[in-house]
This record gives C-alpha cells, structure tokens and sequence, in this order.
C-alpha cells in the first residue's frame, strides 16, 4: 500500500519520504512523502479552482449522490481499510471493523441524507411607516460554502475522524485540502482513491501528507488561500492553529483535549457502571478524545467499585498499543509522575510483558489510581492513555463541582438509577457531551464537541453544515 498525496485529482509523491511504524512491534512498515510547500499551495489552488468548475456548479442532489457513492466505494474496499487502520494504529481489528471504518462510510451518508432534506427559514416583513415604501418584504435565507476548508485530522480513530469533516465540507458545497496526522496516512489515502473513482472533479478533495509545526499542517493551516480550518487533536496545537490563523482571520472549529470525568452514584447499576467504566477509560487503550481518566464515586460503593475496576484492568487482554514511541514514554512519565503525588496503584502502572514480538512495541498496562487530590497534575493534565483516577464524593453538589473543576469540557458520563438526578445533573456538567448510564453512544445529528479548552464550535448534524457554510439573508421589497 503506497502513501501518496491527492492533489488536483492526480496521485503525487513529492517531498521527502519519513518512516511509518507499526506500533504493535515498533517495525517499519512504509514510508510517505511529506509535503513541501510548494505542494501544499498548489493544493489550495486546485480546490481554488474547482470552485469555480464544475465542483462550484453542483447542485445539493449532486454533491449528495457524490457523498453516497464515497460511502459505497469505503463498502467496496472494507477489508483494505480495515487492514489499513490496524496496521497504522495498532488498535484492535474488531474495533476498526466495528467502529472506524463502518462510521466513515456512515459518516458520507449521514451528510448525504441531511443535504437533500435541509430547510431554508423565509420572513413574511411588515415595517409599518417604513420610509422607502409600503414596508412589505420577503426575507430569506440561502447558504453558500466557505470556499477552500483546511481539515487537520489526529492519529488516533484516524478515518473516523478524517471522514467526520470531510464529509459535510463537501455536502456544504467546500473543496477540501486535508492533512491527516503523520503517524497514520494510510487510510486518508485509500480514501482519496475512493473518491477518486467516485468522479468528484478534480480538486474537489485534495490530500497532503507530513508533518505539523514548520511543514505541511503549518503551511496549510497559514494558507492565505484557505478559507476555513477544521481541527481534531490536542489543545495547545489547537492554539498553535488559531495563531497561525489569525492573521487572515480565517474562522476554525476545533475538537481539542480532554479530562473527561465520570460521576458514579451509590443507587447506581454498580455492574454496568463498571463495565461502562472499563469501556470509557479503556477502549483504544484510553487514546480517544472521549475518555474517561477521572472518576467520582460516591462514597458508600467507593471501596467496591475500585476492587472491581482494579480487578478488570487487571484482567484486560488483546488491548493495542500507544500510536508511538514518544506517546508511549509520555504517558509512562505520568504513570511515574502518579507514584510521585502519592497515588495508589490499584492496576497496572507500567508495561506489560507478552513475551513475542509485541514487546517490541508501545504497549502500556491499563492502569488504575486512587489517593491523589484534586490539585494533583496526574489528575488535572490529560494524559491519553488507559488509565483513571478514582476519588469518593459525598453529596452532588460535590460530584458537579469536581467534575466541573477542570480546564477541559468535552464528556462527562453519570452512574445513576434515579432519573430526577440525571436531568438535575447532567446539564450542570460543564462540557458538550453528557452520557447517562452509557458511554459514546452516538446519534451523528447531536451537538458534538467541547467548552473551554475542550474546543470551538460543534460537529454532527445541521452544527457542521452551519460551520462549513455562510448564511446569506436576501430581503426584497414587496
Ligand atoms: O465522532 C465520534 O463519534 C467520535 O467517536 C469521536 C471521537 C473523537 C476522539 O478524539
């Protein structure tokens, strides 16, 4: 499988090649080239233009046929992606066949079906005494694209991702120029290929590979050609975007970090909270935005759900490793740094021995903590991985506030039986996202996104056609 860029509807190797690793062995598996600035222009010109052809010319029935056809060309190649994703991330094959690579496809469709059905809003106007004439007027609303969409897309559910932004760029009537993490361009490139033979004119989608700071994310991102950024990934390269961006005032919609913290209530289904805990803290080896890594119990069930949560990270199996050498030593540092604070190691906390060539690669232990406070850096900074910390509350009042005691915004979940304190609950948390007794169960036209350092702006459903598209209000004298 060849790494290539997609630019102005052709397949393209310049730039230097950078190694590609398998994080399950640490071995090198490919290389792709990274993009030097002349190509990340020429990029933007191409999406420029398509504008202005036959992309431009599209009605929403077409853009939205076009979307179904990518989603029917993901179907066709299933198998390649899915291979494409694990070997890239590591991550567990039932999860990329699963998760991943269905919701791509799902995403392309979900777009295509909310196109075709979206309402425009009309004013019927009376201005009495109106000084140009009788006052009467019709108001309406029309949207038109953004033009050339910038998208950034992280390593860690890379197509999922990648396709959450492609997707209702191109429904809105945008052309595309997307970089997709260094760590995982693999899947980024077999759906340019998909879209390739899917007929979207050339240019419409365009993707560069490399690097971020001082290369091709930087020289995309500052792009005086670019009219819009879409971002997913952590929060201080967020900043480094909105720097980059701010010179041209470019407007940006951002899927940042997080320290997402779960509140477990004594009346709850303590089983289900749980096996739900183990999933929000665990899954993808706690490397999604999503995560749990703080959890309050109250107080009366503390001692019993950490046994369980200790007993089951303990037991975890088939987990997938840190994306690379450099995340794995990260959270490592905060493993040790947990000790340090004063944590006690409940599971896990360092790094597994399987004895075959998995060693080789980036594994780290699913880990549980206890005994740090509130102040602890372990339990403030976000260190995506597979590990929490568990702390005891005594009254709700204190479970929002700790919950809420946090730079970040973006998921919380809520342990409870008693439904008058789940919609007591749930909307003081400060983020975008509240689960209740569940975790990541998703409805694709939902609010999707974070407050404070968690993001800007939401995804999902009308929230991204809004983004990735102007408003324009026509009013005509009657
Ligand atoms: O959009 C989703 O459903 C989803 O799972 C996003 C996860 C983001 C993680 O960084």
């Amino acid at each position: 499988m060849r790494v290539r860029h997609y630019v102005g509807g052709g397949f393209r190797t310049d730039g230097a090649p950078f190694a590609l690793v398998d994080p399950v062995t640490g071995g090198e598996v490919g290389t792709a080239p990274e993009a030097p600035r002349a190509l990340v222009d020429e990029a933007v010109r191409s999406a420029r233009a398509a504008l202005s052809g036959e992309w431009g010319a599209a009605s929403p029935e077409e853009r939205s046929a076009a979307l179904r056809r990518i989603a029917d060309g993901i179907d066709a190649r299933f198998e390649e992606f899915v291979d494409a994703e694990v070997r890239d991330t590591g991550k567990p094959r039932e999860l990329a066949a699963t998760v991943d690579i269905p919701r791509a496809a799902g995403n392309f469709r979900a777009y295509a079906d909310l196109l075709y059905g979206r309402p425009e809003r009309a004013y019927s106007t009376r201005v009495p005494g109106w000084s140009g004439g009788a006052g009467q007027a019709l108001n309406y609303t029309v949207r038109r694209p953004l033009g050339v969409v910038a998208i950034i897309s992280p390593w860690n559910l890379p197509l999922l991702l990648l396709t959450w932004k492609v997707a209702p760029a191109l429904a809105a009537g945008n052309a595309v120029v997307a970089k997709p993490s260094e760590e995982t361009p693999t899947t980024a490139t077999l759906l340019a290929e998909v879209i390739h033979e899917a007929g979207l004119p050339a240019g419409a989608f365009n993707l560069v590979h490399g690097h971020g700071a001082d290369a091709a994310g930087a020289f995309l991102t500052g792009h005086p050609g670019v009219d819009a950024i879409a971002f997913t990934g952590e929060s201080a390269t967020g900043a480094a975007i909105m720097r980059n961006a701010a010179d041209h005032v470019t407007p940006v919609s951002f899927e940042l970090g997080g320290k997402n913290p779960a509140l477990v209530f004594a009346d709850a289904d303590l089983e289900a909270a749980v096996d739900g805990t183990v999933r929000s803290s665990f899954t993808h080896s706690g490397q999604i935005c999503l995560c749990t890594e703080r959890v309050y119990v109250e107080r009366p069930v503390f001692d019993e759900f950490v046994e369980r949560l200790g007993e089951r990270a303990r037991k975890l199996d088939g987990y997938g490793p840190m994306i690379s050498a450099a995340h794995r030593d990260k959270v490592l540092s905060y493993y040790r740094l947990a000790v340090e604070e004063g944590a006690t190691v409940v599971a896990g906390g360092g790094v597994p021995v399987f004895g075959d060539d998995r060693d080789n690669g980036f594994h780290v232990e699913p880990t549980v903590l206890t005994g740090l406070p509130e102040q602890a850096r372990t339990v403030r900074e976000e260190i995506f991985g597979p590990v929490c910390h568990v702390a005891p509350f005594d009254t709700e009042e204190e479970a929002v506030r700790l919950a809420n005691d946090s730079e970040y915004g973006l998921a919380a979940t809520v342990w409870t039986r008693d439904l008058s304190r789940a919609h007591r609950v749930a909307p003081r948390i400060e983020s975008g996202i509240v689960w209740v007794n569940c975790w990541n169960l998703r409805d694709l036209r939902t609010p999707f996104g974070g407050v404070k350092a968690s993001g800007i702006g939401r995804e999902g459903g009308e929230y991204s056609l809004d983004f990735f598209s102007e408003p324009v209000n026509v009013c005509i004298q009657i």
